[in-house]
């Protein structure tokens, strides 16, 4: 099968200080893959680069065969945090950007993931709790028709009730053959949707494998992850 994404030798610098370094990643249509490491590992900005947003990186990013930062804007969801906007913006303005903004935002999907996510459309953001803001966040990603969606520590602030939930109905809110590339510090609780791990380390992709091969030879996904950090924690 076609790549729907494909990192090739990429390194990306900041202020001269390596943060990937030599990254190659393949992923195929329709899978779930988490993106695993420590905090600073890179995983958000291998997905800001991913998505366009962090440029001068050396080596290539296509998205459906076509390294066009305009394809690749047009085919992947990432939303950064909802910065731009500001506090006094209500969800419905948001919306009507996000309409505007992108041919493949459905209206009545926003619909249905906005009263899933119980917000109301008047609230301003300066109102929204750090969960509710990224219900929002969700809601607004699930809403386009993307191929690739690019989530990163989406649930830090949700509630333990709403994200299961959401974790349980993700899966529903993607077309068959979109893949969702998504980080979240907390494997256990996504363990159960993942196709795929891809593990962040040493600034580069230290382990890409598949969940099935990982859970048939470690009790869980969880203590396969933590397996690879224990002999550092050692010395
Ligand atoms: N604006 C920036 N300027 C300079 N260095 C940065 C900047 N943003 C991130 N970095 C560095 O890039 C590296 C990777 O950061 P990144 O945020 O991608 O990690 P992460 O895996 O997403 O971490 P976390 O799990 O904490 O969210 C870190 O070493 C960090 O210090």
């Amino acid at each position: 099968m076609e790549d729907l994404l494909a990192v090739k030798d990429l390194t990306y610098k900041k202020n001269q200080k390596v943060i990937l370094d030599d990254v190659n990643l393949n992923l195929q249509p329709g899978k779930i893959v988490a993106l695993l490491g420590e905090n600073g590992a890179g995983k958000t900005t291998l997905m800001r680069v991913i998505s366009g947003m962090a440029k001068n990186y050396r080596g290539s990013v296509s998205i459906d065969g076509s390294k066009k930062e305009a394809d690749r804007k047009a085919k992947l969801a990432f939303t950064d945090g909802l910065t731009g906007f500001s506090d006094s913006t209500k969800i419905k303005a948001v919306v009507q950007f996000y309409r505007n903004i992108f041919q493949d935002f459905d209206e009545n999907s926003f619909e249905q993931l906005r009263q899933f996510m119980k917000l109301d459309p008047e609230m301003k953001l300066s109102q929204l709790s750090r969960g509710m803001k990224e219900k929002l966040i969700i809601a607004l990603t699930f809403a386009r028709k993307a191929d690739l969606y690019l989530l990163d520590e989406p649930f830090g602030g949700i509630d333990a009730m709403a994200r299961k939930k959401i974790i349980n109905s993700i899966i529903l809110w993607k077309n068959e053959k979109a893949t969702i590339l998504i980080s979240d510090h907390f494997v256990n609780e996504i363990a159960t949707l993942l196709d795929e791990v891809v593990v962040l380390k040493d600034k580069t992709v230290f382990a890409h494998k598949s969940a099935d091969e990982i859970r048939a030879h470690h009790k869980s996904i969880e203590e396969y992850y933590e397996g690879l950090y224990e002999d550092e924690e050692d010395e």
